[in-house]
């Protein structure tokens, strides 16, 4: 319980030893929307050195924390903040700027078609000559300086699209610490690694871990709890806007900060199937090929759920795309007996196949539309009467589905943009099941969703499953497969190189199975 009194040096944090020296210290944090009072009166400290996890389930408040930070809301009446000692102005950007808070923001905000010197200099000032002209050699060398002192070896001229996820992390870390001073800096990291392979985020620790080494205190919001517990000192739990504690993570194990998520213990169940009585292939993909994949066959009958593994750079990331048609293949797909053509995702949605993509900021929301009309947005023929849409369907069904699938929000019609991320997921989900495809792939369904969303977004999954959709699962997390498939075929090199199930769905088996080449694969 944090304590609502006096000023912000007299106000004493749970987990927070009296007299240390704060970085960053905010107090009495409040932020309504409307009605709806979104943070309640939180106090929070980052340490010098200190890299402290904030987590919290969908919608508890993080990403409003974040913002208010960064100057882009304000929050209520009294809140105050101070780095270093000195107070700055919550809720004002160049506040925030000069005060020395540095963020990286989920979707890094880097200009694809530029360079990484570009990216790295976007809102500073380039280094000139002597009559005005840009200095492109310094440019070029203080940004591949910069990045070569957080560990990351990029050429700077390099174009921001050719280069990895880690690599694009690493250059929307260097282009906000950029003009920054190493000491008491503050760097704010929101989800870095919701999309990033497990390489990269072994790459994005070793950054962290230097960058608290030298000074930085560093706030950092994920839902994977083990990255929590790698990389974090301390950790701050939000529920519905509340702080219910701050706790060194020395002191706290999974199952204890899980309950504090959500206020209750969840345990994700393993599915128990009966196999798939059905003769026929819901899907039958023979010999598929693609820029990383090649050779690749399978079948899923209706009401299977096949999950698909791999480290990056296995071909998993480029699977989902190639066979719904939004990326080149090679090869047979059949679709409840008929071939689909390659490159034609529009064919693919018509004749039963949906794909849930990993970028819903990309592929699936449509921001200016409301929770409801995303919800509804492919099946509208359902809900017509004659040329209108009846609104009484529309609404009694959004309405049946956003609760099945435990949406947080105000009201259906509220904008999508005002949903957290986990629940913009959620409602994606809901758009693809509502429609009723024969096969829908997942690409990495639960990312950015909280444990407590997750068990019944699975759920949700496996009752249509059982009424006969059939999943194909791609997904970087081992335990999400597991909990939720009946068996995983694991990629490896572009080729599929186990198909697992039974006893073998465990994660030891699975993560082997997806790293280790057999001797007898050896060149
Ligand atoms: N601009 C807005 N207008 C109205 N409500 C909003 C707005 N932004 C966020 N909210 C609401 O505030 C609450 C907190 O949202 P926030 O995005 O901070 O959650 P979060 O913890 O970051 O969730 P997630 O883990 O899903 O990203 C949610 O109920 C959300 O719907």
């Amino acid at each position: 319980m944090v304590e609502n009194t006096g000023t912000l040096a007299s106000r004493t944090l749970a987990g927070e030893p009296s007299g240390a020296a704060a970085g960053l210290e905010v107090a009495a944090v409040s932020k309504r929307f409307g009605t709806h009072l979104v943070l309640d009166d939180l106090d929070l400290t980052v340490r010098p050195g200190e890299v402290h996890a904030l987590v919290g389930h969908n919608g508890s408040g993080k990403s409003t924390l974040v913002k208010i930070l960064a100057g882009f809301h304000q929050p209520e009446r009294g809140a105050r903040g101070r780095v270093n000692g000195s107070g700055f102005t919550l809720g004002d950007v160049r506040s925030a700027r000069t005060a020395g808070l540095r963020f990286v923001h989920q979707d890094l905000g880097l200009v694809e078609t530029m360079s990484a010197l570009d990216n790295v200099t976007l809102g500073h000032p380039y280094p000139h000559r002597q009559f005005g002209a840009i200095d492109w050699p310094r440019a070029r060398k203080e940004a591949g300086a910069l990045l070569a002192s957080l560990g990351y070896d990029i050429d700077p001229r390099t174009p921001v699209c050719e280069l990895s996820l880690a690599d694009r992390t690493g250059i929307a870390i260097a282009r906000a610490l950029r003009g920054s001073t190493t000491g008491g800096r503050i760097l704010v990291l929101d989800e870095p690694t919701a999309a990033l392979p497990a390489t990269g985020v072994h790459e994005l620790f070793e950054v962290v871990t230097r960058l608290s080494a030298s000074g930085a205190g560093v706030l950092y919001i994920s839902h994977h709890l083990d990255e929590v517990f790698t990389i974090a000192d301390r950790v701050t739990v939000l529920r519905d806007g509340r702080q219910v504690a701050t706790r060194p993570t020395s002191e706290i194990d999974e199952s204890q900060l899980v309950e504090l998520m959500i206020g209750h213990d969840v345990r994700l169940h393993r599915r128990h199937s009966p196999a798939p009585r059905a003769r026929r292939a819901a899907l039958r993909v023979q010999d598929l090929g693609a820029s990383q994949l090649s050779g690749i066959d399978f079948q899923i009958k209706p009401g299977e759920i096949v999950g698909v593994a791999g480290v990056a750079g296995s071909g998993r990331d480029e699977l989902a795309s190639a066979l719904f048609g939004t990326a080149p293949r090679r090869g047979e797909v059949v679709l409840d007996g008929k071939p689909l053509p390659a490159g034609r995702p529009d064919l693919s949605i018509r004749r039963g196949l949906g794909l849930l993509a990993a970028d819903r900021a990309v592929t699936g929301l449509v921001p200016t539309m409301s929770v409801r009309q995303n919800l509804t947005l492919p099946k509208l023929r359902s809900s017509r009467r004659g040329l209108f849409l009846s609104r009484r369907t529309e609404e009694h069904e959004s309405a049946r589905w956003l609760d099945q699938l435990g949406v947080k929000l105000r009201h259906s019609s509220q904008p999508i943009t005002e949903l957290s991320g986990g629940n913009q997921q959620k409602v994606l989900l809901g758009r693809w099941l509502r429609a009723g495809p024969a096969v829908l792939i997942l690409d990495e369904p639960t990312q950015g969703v909280d444990v407590g969303a997750i068990e019944s977004i699975y759920t949700v999954i496996r009752e249509h499953a059982e009424r006969g959709t059939a999943y194909l699962v791609c997904s970087s997390d081992a335990d999400e497969l597991i909990s939720l498939c009946d068996r995983i075929l694991v990629l490896r090199r572009g080729r599929i190189a186990a198909e697992l199930s039974g006893d073998d769905l465990r994660r030891d088996v699975v993560d082997r199975a997806c790293l280790i080449q057999p001797k007898s694969e050896e060149p």
